[in-house]
C-alpha cells in the first residue's frame, strides 16, 4: 500500500503513533484489533525492525496476531504474560468518562479480557469515535451459537425496560451465513441509539443466559489518543484530562509496508 492516505485513515495513522511512543523496552502489550489498531501494529513492527524495540504483544483476535508476526512483533498468549503492562486498542465510541463501545470488528470478547488484565488501557480512535453519549453505533454483543435466537429475543425483551432509544438485536451476518468470531460464537448487534446509563446496561445485559459478554467497556480505559486528519493529536487521561496536543508528519507508507509484501 503507498500513496496519499484518506483524511481518516492519517487521524487513525496519527493516533496510533503517537500511541506507540507508550511502548518501551521488556513491556508486554495488548495489541487490539481493527484497522487503528493495525496502524499501531504497523508502527510498532517498524520501531522493532529499525529501532530495536524489544517488547511482547498480545494479540486480541487471529487477524491481529498474523499481522503482528508479519511485522516482526514477538507474540506471545495471555497465558504465557499473565498480566500486561498496557494494552492499545481501537473504539467504536468512546465518551468524556473514557467510557466505550467496542467490537464493531467482532473480537471484543478477547479485547476485554486482554485489557482487563492490564495496568493501563490507551484508546486510539479518530476525533469522530467522540460521543455525547454511547449508543449511536450498535452495540455488539457475543452469544453463544446454541439458542441464540431466543437469547435475542430475552435481549430484546431486556431493553424494553432500560433506559435506551431502540430495542432492536440483529444478528450480524457475514455474507449469507452468521458471523463467528475467534470463539466460535455469534454477535447481536443492538440498536439502540442513545444508552441512558452504560453500566447499569452492561450488567444486565451480561445476567441473561446465552449472552458471553457485551461491547461496553466501563471504567477500564485510562487514556484516549485522538488523532485528527490533519495531523494533530491529542491525548486525554480519565484524570488530569488534555495531557498534550502535537501534530505529527505522516511519514512515508513505503516505510511502514516496507516488510509486508503489499
Ligand atoms: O472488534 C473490533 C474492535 O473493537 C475495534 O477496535 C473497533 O471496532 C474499532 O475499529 P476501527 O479502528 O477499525 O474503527
Amino acid at each position: 500500500m503507498t500513496g496519499e492516505l484518506s483524511p481518516i485513515d492519517k487521524a487513525k495513522f496519527v493516533a496510533a503513533k503517537r500511541a506507540a511512543d507508550f511502548v518501551e523496552n521488556g513491556m508486554r502489550v495488548g495489541l487490539g484489533t481493527g484497522s487503528t489498531a493495525a496502524w499501531l501494529v504497523r508502527c510498532l513492527g517498524e520501531m522493532v525492525r529499525e529501532d530495536g524495540l524489544q517488547f511482547r504483544g498480545v494479540p486480541t483476535s487471529t487477524r491481529t496476531a498474523e499481522l503482528a508476526r508479519e511485522v516482526g512483533i514477538e507474540v506471545i498468549s495471555l497465558d504465557e504474560a499473565k498480566w500486561l503492562d498496557l494494552t492499545i486498542d481501537g473504539a467504536d465510541e468512546f465518551d468524556s468518562d473514557l467510557n466505550l463501545i467496542k467490537g464493531g470488528g467482532g473480537a471484543l470478547l478477547q479485547e476485554k479480557i486482554v485489557a482487563t488484565a492490564s495496568d493501563q488501557m490507551i484508546v486510539i480512535a479518530d476525533a469522530a469515535k467522540e460521543v455525547e453519549n454511547l449508543g449511536a453505533f450498535p452495540l455488539p454483543i457475543e452469544v453463544i451459537p446454541f439458542g441464540w435466537q431466543t437469547t435475542q429475543a430475552l435481549v430484546e425483551e431486556t431493553l424494553v425496560s432500560m433506559d435506551v432509544m431502540g430495542r432492536k438485536a440483529t444478528l450480524r451476518m457475514n455474507g449469507q451465513v452468521p458471523f463467528v468470531t475467534d470463539e466460535g460464537n455469534h454477535i447481536l448487534d443492538l440498536h439502540l441509539g442513545r444508552i441512558g446509563n452504560p453500566r447499569q446496561l452492561a450488567l444486565v445485559i451480561n445476567q441473561i443466559p446465552g449472552v458471553v459478554e457485551n461491547g461496553l467497556f466501563i471504567d477500564i480505559c485510562d487514556q484516549v489518543v485522538i488523532g485528527f486528519g490533519d495531523g494533530r493529536v491529542e491525548v486525554r487521561d480519565i484524570n488530569a484530562g488534555t495531557v498534550s496536543t502535537d501534530r505529527l508528519e505522516f511519514v512515508e507508507t513505503d516505510n511502514l509496508f516496507a516488510d509486508l509484501g503489499d
